[in-house]
């Protein structure tokens, strides 16, 4: 099933175009990641999926109905478009304005469940986070790793359908960073439809489906086909790992591209007892 559908979106501030002629399908209980460089109108995609900005031109679809400028004006449309869509913004200062992490992490179920649904939500949210412990502490005095775990967390206490992460693992540490993996492969198995923006190439592997965009969409498909793509002349991060498979096939080596480190042992160790 078609959770959003873009139809030749452009998006302009001002004279200048940052998007054009973006036709996307995002499918109910995929991971789908967006990649480009920086600059590329990755976030302006997910504030424009999110209703935050309207496009130039084209067409925008969620759930099969089109969200017009009016829609996004109706008190009920966007109530219901909230409790379905979440968005984790890249700054998580843009989205804490609460005196306590524990009033940020209630604040939306309040407005969605009854005080005691609400209470369960917001303390699940911290537990997943494993950011228990900071719910009586002031969001402003926490370090951008923690912030970034509330943002989070405020975002999965409504349990949204959908959630839309720009840059989910920037200012985590490897540690926060793996735990978030498998909190976003956990959604997965809840049924969420998770879209990730990035620049980082490694969390591509997450992917179900990815696109790569710099303005216009320069590619869209499984990981695995984009490693015949020249990524580093557009710019992308590409891990060391993914260059080194590169460079063993230049050697002649007939080696897939792996897209974890898991696959990538299982390769090397293939080559090893050949
Ligand atoms: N509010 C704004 N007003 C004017 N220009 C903007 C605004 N927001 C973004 N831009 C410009 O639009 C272009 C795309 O920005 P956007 O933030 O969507 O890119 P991005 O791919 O998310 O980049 P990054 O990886 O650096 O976060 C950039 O050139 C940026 O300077």
């Amino acid at each position: 099933m078609e959770i959003f559908k873009l139809k030749e979106v452009s998006y302009s501030y001002g004279k200048n175009c940052v998007l054009e002629d973006i036709n996307m399908e995002i499918y109910k209980n995929e991971i789908l990641v967006i990649l480009g460089p920086n600059g590329a109108g990755k976030t302006t995609l997910l504030k424009i999926i999110d209703g935050l900005i309207f496009p130039k031109k084209g067409e925008i679809y969620f759930k099969n109905i089109k969200i017009t400028e009016s829609l996004l004006h109706s008190k009920e449309f966007v109530r219901e478009f909230r409790s379905k869509v979440g968005f984790v913004f890249q700054n998580p200062d843009l989205m804490l304005f609460n005196p306590t992490v524990w009033d940020e992490v209630l604040y939306t179920p309040l407005q969605i469940y009854d005080k005691e649904k609400a209470i369960k939500m917001a303390e699940k949210a911290l537990k997943k986070l494993k950011i228990y412990h900071l719910k009586d502490r002031h969001p402003y005095n926490l370090s951008g790793g923690e912030k970034k775990k509330v943002a989070i967390s405020s975002i999965l206490s409504s349990d949204p359908e959908v959630i839309l992460m720009d840059e989910p693992t920037a200012s985590l540490d490897p540690k926060s960073r793996n735990e978030l993996i498998d909190i976003i492969l956990d959604l997965k198995k809840e049924g969420k439809t998770i879209i990730i923006v990035t620049h980082d190439l490694s969390l591509a592997s997450l992917a179900d489906r990815c696109y790569i965009i710099n303005k216009r969409i320069l590619f869209e498909g499984k990981v695995k086909d984009m490693f015949n793509l020249p990524l580093e002349e557009w710019n992308l991060d590409v891990p060391d790992i993914t260059k080194l498979f590169l460079k063993l096939r230049e050697m002649g080596y007939d080696v897939d591209i792996p897209i974890n480190l898991k696959e990538a042992l299982n390769i090397i160790t293939k080559l090893i007892n050949l």
